[in-house]
């Protein structure tokens, strides 16, 4: 661009020439006429002026400070020719990079690598005063600028008032866009937050989406119309926000509902298994709230403004910590409640039903009384059919009994032996508890147990299945003790009896002799006038045995022994064990129906499909009719002899049936031993439940035997039989605990002790046991008790038990015991008993307690002593001292 006058330059840019004149003047320069010329530099002097100027006016002051702020813009200045041959232009150039444009603070800027949009005057509008500048800056637009930009406050005010370019036009678009995109984008994250039930993540989303759309909206631009946009979209947003994190708080809620039950119910609330309130239905997602809030189902269980009255169902014993669920209380408060009756009970102990019912009714609830029997009734009626099915004849079921020695096993092994493994030839005869012999009469079922022991254990047990007993008694030997056990054993239990004499090969056989010391404990024979049959056999020579085995077939016309063949079966566990490879093993006898392989059956608290079933050779079979022994495969376990077993419809019965009765044991025990105790005999009488008191005695000699069993037997009044089910001499053992046990009796020891198989035994099942020295304080004890006058009771507790292991002489003191202490403790000062074969032979006091060679007060289990006994010097090896102790009990009715 060549010089101009003033004249032309006002033209150019088209301002008053007045006004050019004054900026000129302004300037400095000496241009003052409208013909004066200016050169090249006096302009760019007169832009440098203006510039300056508007510098310190403000003008785009309130955006220039801004922009300048940014460090990384560049001002440089290019000098270009714009004409050939004219002198050089020089430009002032701002070099802004996008990236360094970012400024936090202030978002406009930074998203904008343009000029900031400013409100659009309107034409008129223009700058009433323009200036040279804008034109001459204007001059910069030709030139090219790849990499840099104009200066933006260059721009005149025309150019930033014109409407947005074509190029801009799409660039708003995709920034109104791009918000659209983030709400939608923080919607989208809102919804992601709510699938992870996070309302904190929610929030947070909530106001990075705002941030983001304020971000956007704003730099795109800050008119009313953008503002709208802005308040629509936060409205939209928070909408979203609003719903998605209702939706967290309602499943919030859910949650939290579901927590509420579930701990209600481990609290016991709906305990009550069948009558516990339904759980509500959990509502399925879909399905709307009913209406209002949303906490309207939180509180589904409400806290019961007055108490709630149960009926608890009490078995008869129940452990304490059940007592309490059922009564949806702690155990806590069921065990304080206890002590206030004077209980002292922990939680797995047992009370029984009327101490339960005395604490429910404390307890504001109701006490409904409920039988084991009764329960397990119910679950009997619904496992077995109801079908009532035609009774036929079926074998006697017999049991050998008899003196050790007289021929037991050898008349069960001639039976068998001929009967039974000639029939079955080829089989192998294995012992299975029991066995089957055909006769021409009918079949005989022996039980290959022999001995009165097993009779009565099994017996003790509650199985009662014995229809017949043989008392095997040697023609050449007589009537012994246990000849007279066997024959009380079988009384005991109501049990027919036929004598069997055997022997009778021998020479010496005198079974007149036999018959007449039998009448002497009343078994008479029918030729004597009695009911018993008497048979002479030989098992050596089989003479007589098939006499026998009519004269069985001929008791059991009498007996009129029938039973169901069809249904389904019902019998005895015998006997079982386990096998290495077949498992469970069990001797069963059916009573009743018949047992089939693969049916489903209960054997006291084992079950089982029975997988196979074998007879006495072994021999496998598909069924077995009643008074049929049978070895049957397939049970969880192996059950005890005598427990009863049935065939169930189903698994889930015989399951639940087994677990019944497993719990059963668990609570009755306790319950069992109370069944006989003298104690309770007055209480129980007037209850109407005894009519009879049981005694199995057992004595030192005979003559206090038959003395006690008189003076106890003439005890007996109108209302209650005194019974001594069994007498003996000799200490007490495990067979007579057994039969105390199976007849419920109270065992009486006068001057015996129990062995330890006995008190073992005694202890387990809680057998009530009392000891005697003086036959009056038996048969006292035994008067009141029944005519419930309780005197105090002098209680003989024995603290210690010591064994002889040497005997020494000293002329001091006499024979000295060297002896170990094998229970609790030895006492110097407490009283003493010397045991010889557990009967009492002497009772006094001790002389002398030394361990070595000190005296002593004491002496420990485990620990060894000398012991002296006061006035005795007769103490053998092997004997025991038993050291006592007496305190008076106070008897409560
Ligand atoms: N002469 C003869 N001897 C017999 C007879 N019965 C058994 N014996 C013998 O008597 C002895 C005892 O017989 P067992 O059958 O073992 O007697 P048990 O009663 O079973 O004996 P325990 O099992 O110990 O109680 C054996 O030596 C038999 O051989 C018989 O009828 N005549």
């Amino acid at each position: 661009m060549s010089d101009q006058t003033v004249q032309q330059l006002a033209e150019v840019v088209k301002i008053p020439l007045e006004r050019l004149l004054e900026q000129l003047k302004e300037a400095g320069l000496s241009a003052n006429t409208p013909d004066d010329v200016i050169s090249e530099d006096e302009k760019m002097q007169l832009l440098a002026h203006l510039r300056k100027r508007h510098g310190k006016d403000g003008g785009e002051s309130k955006t220039v400070p801004r922009r300048v702020t940014l460090e990384r813009r560049k001002v440089i200045e290019i000098k270009q020719a714009s004409v050939p041959g004219t002198a050089t232009k020089t430009i002032p150039v701002e070099v802004r990079k996008k990236k360094t444009y970012v400024n936090k603070r202030d978002l406009v800027e930074t998203v904008e690598t343009k000029p900031p949009v400013r409100p659009q005057p309107a034409p008129e509008e223009k700058p009433s005063v323009p200036t040279a500048e804008p034109a001459i800056a204007a001059e910069q637009k030709a030139k090219p600028a790849e990499v840099v930009e104009p200066v933006a406050e260059t721009a005149p005010p025309a150019v930033e008032a014109r409407p947005a370019s074509p190029a801009e036009a799409p660039q708003e678009e995709f920034e109104e866009e791009a918000a659209v995109q983030v709400v939608e984008e923080a919607d989208a994250a809102a919804r992601g937050a709510v699938t992870r039930l996070e309302t904190v993540k929610v929030k947070e989303a909530k106001e990075g989406k705002k941030a983001k759309v304020e971000k956007a909206v704003k730099g795109k631009e800050t008119d009313e119309a953008a503002k709208k946009k802005i308040s629509e979209r936060d409205r939209r947003v928070e909408e979203s926000i609003n719903r998605t994190a209702e939706k967290v708080r309602q499943q919030a809620l859910q949650k939290q509902e579901t927590l509420h039950r579930k701990k209600q119910r481990d609290d016991g609330v709906f305990s009550e298994g069948r009558d516990a309130p339904r759980r509500p239905k959990k509502k399925s997602k879909t399905t709307p709230q009913r209406s209002g809030s949303p906490f309207e189902s939180k509180h589904q269980f409400e806290m019961p403004a007055a108490p709630i009255v149960k009926e608890v169902t009490i078995p008869e014993t129940i452990l304490v910590s059940d007592l309490a669920n059922k009564m949806s209380v702690k155990v806590a408060v069921v065990i304080k409640q206890l002590m206030k009756l004077g209980i002292m009970a922990t939680i797995n102990q047992s009370i029984d039903q009327d101490t339960a019912a005395i604490l429910v009714e404390d307890m504001g609830h109701k006490a409904i009384m409920q039988s084991d029997d009764d329960l397990e009734k119910e679950m009997l009626a619904e496992a077995q059919s109801e079908e009532n099915y035609p009774e036929v004849p079926r074998a006697p079921i017999v049991t050998i009994m008899g003196h050790v020695d007289h021929g037991k096993t050898s008349l069960l092994d001639y039976i068998r032996k001929t009967r039974v493994a000639a029939g079955e030839a080829g089989g192998i005869t294995q012992h299975i508890g029991a066995y089957q012999v055909k006769t021409d009469h009918g079949a005989v079922t022996f039980l290959d147990t022999p001995g009165h022991a097993a009779f009565t254990a099994m017996r003790a047990r509650g199985a009662d299945v014995t229809d017949v007993v043989i008392v095997v008694v040697a023609a050449d030997d007589g009537v012994m003790p246990q000849t007279k056990e066997a024959v009380e054993h079988a009384r005991a239990a109501n049990v027919p009896i036929i004598v069997a004499i055997n022997k009778i090969d021998k020479p010496d056989a005198n079974p007149d002799k036999v018959m007449q010391e039998l009448s002497v404990i009343n078994v008479l024979a029918e030729e004597w006038g009695g009911d018993t049959q008497f048979l002479k056999i030989s098992a050596k020579t089989g003479q007589g045995i098939d006499d026998l085995i009519e004269a069985l077939i001929v008791q059991t016309e009498i007996l009129e022994l029938k039973a169901p063949v069809q249904g389904p079966a019902s019998g005895i566990v015998i006997e079982s064990r386990l096998d290495k490879g077949r498992g469970a093993v069990a001797t069963v006898l059916v009573q009743k129906g018949t047992l089939e392989s693969g049916q489903m059956v209960l054997c006291g608290h084992e079950y089982g499909r029975v997988r196979a079933m074998f007879n006495e050779n072994g021999k496998a079979i598909k069924e077995a009719g009643p008074s049929v022994p049978v070895e049957i495969l397939g049970l969880s376990g192996t059950p005890n002899a005598g427990d009863e077993f049935l065939v169930v419809q189903n698994e889930r019965i015989a399951r639940e049936l087994a677990k019944h009765r497993e719990e059963r044991k668990r609570t009755t025990r306790h319950a069992a031993q109370q069944a006989s105790k003298l104690d309770e005999v007055f209480s129980r009488m007037t209850a109407g439940e005894v009519a009879s008191v049981n005694l199995v005695l057992k004595t030192d000699v005979q003559g206090s035997l038959e003395a006690l069993r008189g003076a106890l037997v003439d005890l007996s009044t109108s209302e209650v039989e005194v019974k001594v089910v069994y007498g003996g001499v000799g200490g007490i053992n495990e067979g007579d605990v057994n039969l105390a046990l199976a007849s419920g009796a109270i065992l009486m020891g006068f001057n015996v002790r129990a062995d330890a198989t006995a008190r073992k035994l005694i202890e387990e099942k809680g057998v009530d046991l009392h000891y005697y020295s003086v036959i009056y304080e038996a048969i006292d004890e035994v008067k009141n008790a029944i005519s419930g006058m309780l005197a105090p009771e002098i209680k003989e507790q024995i603290v210690g038990l010591a064994e002889v292991r040497d005997v020494f002489r000293s002329p001091k003191f006499g024979a000295i015991a060297g002896c170990m202490v094998v229970e609790g403790y030895v006492k110097r000062n407490l009283p003493i008993r010397v045991l010889r074969d557990n009967v009492v032979i002497f009772e006094g006091q001790l002389e002398s307690l030394r361990r070595f060679k000190d005296d002593v007060n004491e002496v420990k289990m485990g620990m060894e002593c000398g012991i002296g006994v006061k006035n005795y010097n007769d103490v053998k090896v092997g004997d025991q001292i038993e050291v006592f102790e007496r305190t008076e009990v106070k008897r409560v009715l």
